[in-house]
């Protein structure tokens, strides 16, 4: 039986470098392409770095009963959604997947695959270091939004409260501070 390797973590704490390194040392993890209504950027495409799809298509999918779960963003361009559909491409009982999500996302995979079947990767940095590495990310951007990184950072500590990671379910936790080890112990807990 196959697993679901869930990533999860505040912002800035890692999540999307740990995954790409964690899938250069395990290729064998499939992807989870989530879908989304946002239109698609100029460097993207189309299923890879998700299904790009209109309401009609996520209306459909609701009707037929496939989303497993949604999320809404009220973004200055409109309502985006995101999701993760049963579309065929997760075959838990086959194979290993890896794939990064959050608390709320978790809690509803667990529900459609059932618990055993998915497993939590919770990701934690001091949160001073954390803002530290926020901050030379978005310094590092051409266009830097330090408003919208304070927005999340903020939100971030009331999303993943203690309450909230223990209602998860969540105890195993991996300290990313030498990036290297971090790596190491989440392959070592997969294998
Ligand atoms: N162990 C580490 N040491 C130093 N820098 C790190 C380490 N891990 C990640 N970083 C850097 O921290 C920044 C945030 O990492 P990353 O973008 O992977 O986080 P994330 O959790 O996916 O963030 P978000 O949810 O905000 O998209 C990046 O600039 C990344 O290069």
């Amino acid at each position: 039986m196959g697993k679901i390797y869930y990533i999860m973590g505040k912002s800035a704490s890692g999540k999307d470098s740990i995954f790409k390194e964690v899938k250069k040392r395990m290729p064998e993890l499939k992807d989870i392409v989530l879908y989304t209504t946002r239109p698609i950027r100029e460097n993207e495409t189309e299923g890879v770095e998700y299904h790009f799809v209109d309401e009609e298509f996520l209306r459909g999918m609701q009707e037929k009963k496939r989303v497993i779960e949604l999320r809404s963003y009220n973004t200055r361009c409109g309502i985006w959604k995101y999701f993760t559909a049963d579309d065929g491409q997760i075959d838990p009982e086959k194979f290993d997947y890896l794939t990064i999500g959050t608390l709320e996302s978790y809690a509803a995979m667990k529900t459609y695959f059932g618990e055993e079947q998915v497993v939590p990767l919770y990701v934690e940095v001091e949160d001073g270091l954390r803002l530290a590495r926020a901050v030379e990310r978005e310094r590092s951007q051409t266009d830097p939004k330090y408003a919208e990184m304070c927005r999340r950072f903020l939100a971030d500590s009331e999303d993943f409260s203690e309450e909230n990671l223990e209602k998860a379910g969540i105890k195993k936790r991996f300290e990313n501070v030498e990036f290297g080890e971090c790596v190491d112990k989440i392959c070592r807990y997969i294998n």
